[in-house]
């Protein structure tokens, strides 16, 4: 969906938002999901047939105790490795990652946010922000554009020219958020994204991801440990024993 800033946009958005939580359409899914690793003594079976299904504009949150496999299965979910078996739903499409289309799947569908922030240190928040869009072609000056817009949503319209390092925590990782968010993807995939922040920034990082999933119908799937914050997500699954359990 586009961010409109016209009332007549603004009131169309919401009505798809509306049209999508109706008929809950699943934007992503991923169904019978098997991943195992080996090294040179044993083989770790760490999904064993994992399913789950996101409809468009919803939270998902996936909790699940240190090793249970809930980065496996983000990676998976974001083409960014492939599963065993299984299959993964992206749009209403099975994808895959090894597929010729995959990156630009992966750069226009879906927008990552990981536990460290990994901002480009030379790169002003401004410019990391707009690197996604600078690659998929858009103009230099279009992407700075956009990008100062969706930083000034994000409450950190003083901040467009520092550096990360001139930046605090939790704004670095609005920052992160902002960049993920860019390309205007149907779908953010979190890991962790509050683990390496104080409670104070990590509530300010749940209340921006809250503000955007229920103004705009953003859809967002959450890998934490954070089981206070994850219980404000309209569904939780937890990951145990390689199989996803509705809570
Ligand atoms: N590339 C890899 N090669 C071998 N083993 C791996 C690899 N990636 C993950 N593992 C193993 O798979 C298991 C699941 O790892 P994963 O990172 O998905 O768990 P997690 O639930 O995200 O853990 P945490 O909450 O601690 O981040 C762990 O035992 C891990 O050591």
């Amino acid at each position: 969906m586009n961010y409109c800033a016209t009332h007549n946009g603004l009131y169309y958005e919401k009505a798809i938002v509306l049209f999508y939580k109706d008929f809950g359409m699943i934007c992503l899914a991923g169904y019978d999901l098997c991943k195992s690793y080996t090294d040179s003594n044993q083989t770790i079976n760490v999904l064993r047939k994992a399913t789950l299904e996101v409809q468009e504009s919803e939270l998902v949150c996936i909790t699940g105790k240190s090793g249970s496999g809930k980065s496996t299965l983000l990676h998976l979910l974001g083409l960014l490795d492939s599963p065993d078996s299984g299959k993964v739903m992206i749009g209403g499409n099975y994808v895959q990652s090894t597929m010729p289309e995959a990156a630009s799947i992966r750069n226009l569908e879906l927008g990552f946010v990981f536990q460290f922030h990994y901002l480009i240190e030379d790169l002003t928040a401004q410019e990391n922000v707009a690197l996604p869009m600078i690659i998929s072609g858009v103009s230099h000056s279009k992407a700075i554009a956009n990008a100062v817009s969706l930083l000034n949503e994000l409450d950190l319209a003083e901040r467009i020219t520092h550096y990360p390092n001139q930046l605090s925590g939790g704004e670095q990782q609005r920052v992160a958020l902002a960049r993920a968010l860019i390309n205007n993807p149907k779908i953010v995939l979190a890991d962790e994204p509050t683990g390496n922040l104080d409670p104070e920034h990590s509530n300010e990082i749940w209340d921006m991801i809250l503000k955007l999933n229920q103004e705009r119908g953003q859809t967002f799937v959450i890998v934490t440990h954070d089981v206070a914050n994850a219980s404000k997500a309209q569904v939780t699954y937890n990951l145990s024993e390689g199989k996803l359990e509705k809570r």
